[in-house]
Order: structure tokens, then C-alpha cells, then sequence
């Protein structure tokens, strides 16, 4: 019989799905503090109009549809991780839509407009594209090492759950240029820190982080510089 442990260590016999996920996202013991009813991000998103009220009720109405599609898998991809599985999102096209929604929204309302988006490998090239199209902006990867041809800019980074190294090509980012960084989770910070060292390194001025989830006992925001938006609470410490 297999282990618990061997389990969590070989992806293939988390399936099927029923079996070892939770049925959802559980609801977390403290307000959301992603929802503009409660405290914490009211200070971005004061209504000063009637539009920018509507906006911030449908921005709002699109978190709670999408935190409803979140699904946990413990210890994954190794023991003692409570994996935060997205995909759910991208398999429906009306999730998939308010996903673009809620972060084109929020973008409009509280960041300048980028005129790169930069997206993650793997997570952060599902969204990452469509939303840069939605802001009329470019898309530039970063990469894992060894993946991106011609002359590449490289850094090291540990994560929740291992170490590894990322790239961008070195004219990927203009000097000057206005970017966004986006990945669907911030853990403990190691890999977007890792991302906005590249884009500095290019020249790129760094506006600000977009998440979609964070995982904030871990505090990985501490490690950036720059603004951190996340547009879903995130788990608690089990
Ligand atoms: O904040 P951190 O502790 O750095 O962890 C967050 C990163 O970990 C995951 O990526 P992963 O490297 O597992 O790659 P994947 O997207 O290719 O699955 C996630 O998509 C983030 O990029
Ligand atoms: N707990 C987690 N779930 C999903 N992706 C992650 N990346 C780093 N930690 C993660």
C-alpha cells in the first residue's frame, strides 16, 4: 500500500481529484481582507464616483465567484505543503473571464498603466498574457534557466518548496519601461523577488506585484520593493 508521504512525493497518485483534494477552498476564520468591506485595502479603494463604486461592487462580486473555485491538495508537491490549485479557473471560460475582469480592474483603478506585463514560469504565462492585452501592454516571460535563447540576465532564488534559477532575455524589458510583475501566488517571496531583480537589472522601473493568491503567514511580501496587490485571501497556517 502506499504511504501517505510516498503519495504527496509522487504527483501522479494525487488522482483521482475527489480523493485527496478538499472539496473547496475552506472559509478562512478571519474577514477577508482582500474584500473592500473589510479594512485593510479600503484605503486603495475608497469610491469617489459613482463608476469607481460600480466598479469596486463588480470587482468584489468577481473575488467571491473566484475564491469559490480554489481547490487544497495537502502535502503537495511535497509533505507539510497545502497545495493552492488555480486551475479550476482556467477550465471554466466564465471563471477564466472574471479573472481577467477583476485584475484589469483592479490595474485600471489603482496602479499606472504598465507597458510590460511580466509573467512567471509556469503559473503566471496563463493570465499574464490576456491580461497585457487587456491593458494594451506588452508580455515578457522569465523563464527557468536554460529555456529563453540569446543573451539572458540570471538569478538565484529559493521557494516554499525548493531552489531554482530564473531568466529574462536581456532586451526583454526597455530601460525605462513601466512593468508589472505578475504570478498567480506569492509564498515566501523568493521568486518574484527574484523577477524584480531581473527587471531591474534591465533598466525596467518595477510599478508593482499582482497575485492571485498569497500565502501571508509566510510574509513573503517583506521581500519586495515595490507595491503587492493580491486579489484572494489567502490560507492559514495549518
Ligand atoms: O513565493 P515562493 O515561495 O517563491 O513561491 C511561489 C512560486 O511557486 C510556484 O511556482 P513553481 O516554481 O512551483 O513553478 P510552476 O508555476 O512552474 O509550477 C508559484 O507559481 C510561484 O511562482
Ligand atoms: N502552497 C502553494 N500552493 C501553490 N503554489 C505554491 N507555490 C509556492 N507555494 C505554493
Amino acid at each position: 500500500m502506499t504511504s501517505p508521504s510516498s503519495k504527496a512525493l509522487d504527483p501522479a497518485a494525487s488522482l483521482p481529484v475527489e480523493a485527496s483534494a478538499t472539496a473547496a477552498h475552506p472559509p478562512s476564520h478571519k474577514p477577508d481582507p482582500t474584500l473592500a468591506s473589510n479594512a485593510s485595502q479600503r484605503s486603495l479603494t475608497v469610491a469617489s464616483s459613482p463608476q469607481l463604486a460600480g466598479q469596486m461592487k463588480e470587482l468584489e462580486n468577481l473575488k467571491i465567484k473566484l475564491k469559490q473555485a480554489l481547490r487544497q491538495f495537502p502535502d503537495f508537491p511535497s509533505p507539510g505543503i497545502l497545495f493552492e490549485d488555480i486551475l479550476p479557473i482556467f477550465a471554466d471560460p466564465s471563471l477564466h473571464e472574471s479573472l481577467i475582469r477583476a485584475l484589469e480592474l483592479h490595474v485600471s483603478q489603482s496602479q499606472e498603466k504598465p507597458d510590460v506585463v511580466v509573467g512567471l514560469e509556469a503559473r503566471g504565462f496563463l493570465f499574464g498574457p490576456s491580461l497585457a492585452l487587456r491593458l494594451g501592454a506588452g508580455f515578457v516571460p522569465v523563464r527557468k534557466q536554460g529555456k529563453l535563447p540569446g543573451p539572458c540576465e540570471t538569478a538565484g532564488y529559493q521557494k516554499e518548496y525548493g531552489e531554482d534559477f530564473f531568466q529574462m532575455q536581456s532586451d526583454g524589458v526597455k530601460p525605462g519601461q513601466k512593468v508589472l510583475i505578475v504570478d498567480d501566488i506569492i509564498a515566501t517571496g523568493g521568486s518574484a523577488a527574484a523577477a524584480g531583480s531581473l527587471v531591474k537589472k534591465l533598466g525596467g522601473s518595477l510599478l508593482g506585484y499582482v497575485f492571485i493568491m498569497e500565502l501571508d503567514f509566510l510574509h513573503g511580501r517583506d521581500k519586495l520593493n515595490a507595491p503587492v496587490y493580491t486579489l484572494l485571501s489567502s490560507q492559514e497556517k495549518l
